[in-house]
């Protein structure tokens, strides 16, 4: 965190750090938590906060009545954006207490952000309150939000934010010290890795589920979050938030849990932003034998080289190249509609199939497409 010239950090604070016991919120976490706001805001560190615990703060509010049907799945989604809309207003009224400069609150989904207009209308608006001092705090919409229109975990999300800000940090505030070899949980032996400097396989296979009644996602959504951040050239902590310690080692310099580097080697931002924020609508299958080694490889790509087209995606719509031997090659925005390229791919004859991309021009554009080559963990 000693970076120049401006640094701008994202900090994520989860549930149990908010409301550990469900019943209501606590300031006993948040006020070391906003004392290191406070201080990095001193240093002149732009600060932005991903603030989870709606669900976990409004719980309280929703005692269970005898014969009640709240514990069907349904009942329980209901009941959980009941939760986040109750918990949100006392998690922000909260949040302000400790602090003597305004904040602002953003919700958002899923939807918002892989729409490239709403996305940048995000990244205006938490650049001009940055610009005015004040601290923009950020949740997902939990109420309003559906399963396809959700990001899910604000491990994630965070991730997505501190790409969409231009963050140089983003720190993950947990409540365990980092990442372990194994769970800890689980394991009694497990060792804390100070540092990890590649996101592969490996890391992956590391990371557990949650634990606790309120967390969401565990160690893998932490990680997939910090393999987002890390190719935006962002360095990513995961620290225990429930140690005042570890906000006074962050803010003199020293890691007191696990820091990902920043790749050396960062997306552009618009590249970044269909890696890792855009999810794909549907597939189109290649043959395994067609080079895609580069945009303007998948930019060439013709109608009779598709040997398949999977899901219902619209033309703009983003979709994932395959080849036919499973390998993702792209993210790529599609020109034409899954039915209009269905429609040409399964013409018999070329050349009616080529008069149809000759007038409405390629499959992708080269301007639109990421090549996955460098991201093989992210299945989203
Ligand atoms: N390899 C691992 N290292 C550390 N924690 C792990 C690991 N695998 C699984 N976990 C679990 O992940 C939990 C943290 O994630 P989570 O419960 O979602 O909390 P948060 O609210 O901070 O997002 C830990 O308390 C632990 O139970
Ligand atoms: N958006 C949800 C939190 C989702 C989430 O990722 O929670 P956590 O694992 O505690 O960071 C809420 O406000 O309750």
């Amino acid at each position: 965190m000693n970076k120049q010239p401006r640094q701008r950090i994202v900090l994520k604070v989860g549930s149990a750090l908010i409301a550990p016991d469900r019943q209501g919120c606590s300031s006993r976490y948040l006020l070391a938590i906003a004392q290191f706001i406070v201080r990095c805001r001193a240093k002149g560190i732009q600060t932005i906060l991903v603030s989870s615990g709606s669900i976990a703060a409004g719980a309280h509010r929703f005692p269970l009545k005898p014969g009640s049907e709240a514990n069907s799945p349904e009942a329980q989604v209901v009941l959980k954006k009941a939760m986040a809309a109750a918990g949100q207003t006392e998690m922000m009224a909260t949040w302000d207490k400790f602090f003597d400069f305004p904040t602002a609150q953003i919700l958002l989904t899923h939807g918002d952000l892989r729409d490239r207009e709403r996305y940048l209308s995000i990244r205006e608006t938490v650049f001009t309150l940055l610009d005015h001092d004040i601290l923009p705090i950020l949740n997902e919409n939990d109420t309003v939000t559906t399963d396809a229109l959700k990001v899910g975990d604000n491990d994630n999300l965070s991730a997505m934010v501190a790409a969409a800000a231009d963050a140089d940090t983003l720190v993950i505030c947990s409540d365990i010290d980092g990442l372990y070899n194994k769970n800890p949980h689980l394991h009694s032996d497990a060792e804390l890795l100070p540092e990890v400097n590649k996101i592969d396989a490996a890391i992956y296979a590391m990371a557990g589920g949650s634990h606790s009644d309120v967390g969401t996602g565990g160690m893998r959504t932490k990680i997939e979050a910090a393999e987002k951040a890390s190719s935006h050239g962002i360095d990513t902590y995961i620290v225990n938030g429930f140690k005042e310690e570890s906000f006074n080692a962050l803010l003199s310099g020293r890691n007191p849990g696990t820091l990902f580097r920043a790749s050396e080697t960062p997306l552009q931002e618009r590249m970044h932003w269909l890696t890792h924020t855009v999810r794909a609508q549907g597939e189109v299958i290649v043959a395994a034998d067609e080079v895609m080694d580069s945009a303007k490889n998948c930019a060439e790509l013709s109608s009779n080289e598709v040997l398949e087209v999977k899901g219902n995606f619209a033309a703009g719509d983003t979709i994932l190249l395959r080849s036919d031997d499973g390998t993702r090659l792209a993210k790529a925005r599609s020109n034409y509609s899954s039915s209009l390229l269905s429609f040409i791919a399964e013409q018999e004859d070329p050349e009616l199939a080529d008069s149809f991309t000759d007038s409405l021009g390629g499959i992708v554009s080269e301007k639109d497409i990421a090549l996955l080559s460098k991201t093989p963990q992210l299945e989203k």
